[in-house]
């Protein structure tokens, strides 16, 4: 597995905060170090900014590349249980277990203070990582995820062939679902665009909006008039993200 990691001054007299920032589909581990625009702002905060890749590569496995929703760059941060993707694609274990070990042994991180934000596929990752594992994070954030995959396109052509065909195993990497389940101990704020292309088809924000509000969970949902899908829109508003952050864990 490849991730990209930004190590902020600080880090070189005293063990820094982690934020994790997972990519959504199509990206790999480089995609949010050259867009997102984090790095300035976590040099300031003293956060260490951990971008990893958004699938296992290179696995050989029929159907794995090819087409941009399913297989490598779409990994949907789940651990699949059906094969062949049971055996490589364990991208929700790889990213809350095997990830934070390998940054606690090998950098000046502080791994009991993290943190955890993504865009799109990568939204859904770190609303549904933060929800199963509030134990594990101390803030989270996201740019217009997908909050509901149980319900939209992208989340009813992937979660079959990763989880099989039962909606109790797409329930649980829902996050309309977990949040009913267990709320997370703190604000969660979502950034959207009005102009993302995405938004109504894939993404709803209205319904996470309103799962929040029946389960007691606070969440900050700011629209943005004018604001596509792109990493222009997250280089925007990454700086109100690493201070939602930063609140919590510096
Ligand atoms: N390939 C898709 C777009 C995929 C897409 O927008 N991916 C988002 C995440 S869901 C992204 O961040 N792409 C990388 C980039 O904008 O640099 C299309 O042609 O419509």
């Amino acid at each position: 597995m490849r991730f990209a990691l930004y190590q902020p001054p600080q880090a070189e007299h005293r063990p820094c905060p982690v934020l994790y920032f997972l990519a959504g589909l199509t990206c790999t581990e480089e995609t949010a170090a050259i867009k997102a625009g984090a790095q300035r702002l976590a040099a300031e905060l003293g956060l260490i900014l951990v971008m990893p890749d958004t699938s296992p590569r290179d696995t050989g496995f029929d159907g794995a590349t090819g087409d941009w929703e399913f297989g490598e760059g779409a990994g949907f941060y789940v651990d699949a249980t059906e094969a062949p993707w049971s055996a490589r694609f364990r991208m929700h274990s790889y990213v809350v277990d095997e990830l934070p070990a390998l940054i606690a042994a090998n950098f000046p991180a502080d791994t009991s203070r993290s943190g955890i934000c993504g865009h799109s596929m990568g939204g859904h990752g770190a609303l549904t990582i933060a929800l199963k594992h509030p134990e594990r994070y101390r803030s989270v954030s996201a740019f217009a995820p997908i909050v509901a995959p149980s319900q939209v396109p992208w989340g009813r052509k992937a979660l079959p062939r990763y989880l099989g065909e039962t909606p109790e195993a797409w329930a649980d990497y829902d996050a309309c679902e977990l949040v009913r389940r267990q709320t997370f101990p703190g604000t969660i704020l979502i950034d959207q665009g009005e102009a993302d292309n995405f938004l109504e088809a894939q993404l709803k924000p209205e319904l996470f909006d309103q799962a929040c509000a029946e389960a007691g969970q606070p969440l900050l949902l700011r629209r943005h008039a004018g604001y596509d899908h792109s990493y222009w829109f997250i280089s925007s508003f990454i700086d109100d993200h690493l201070r939602h952050h930063a609140e919590t864990l510096v």
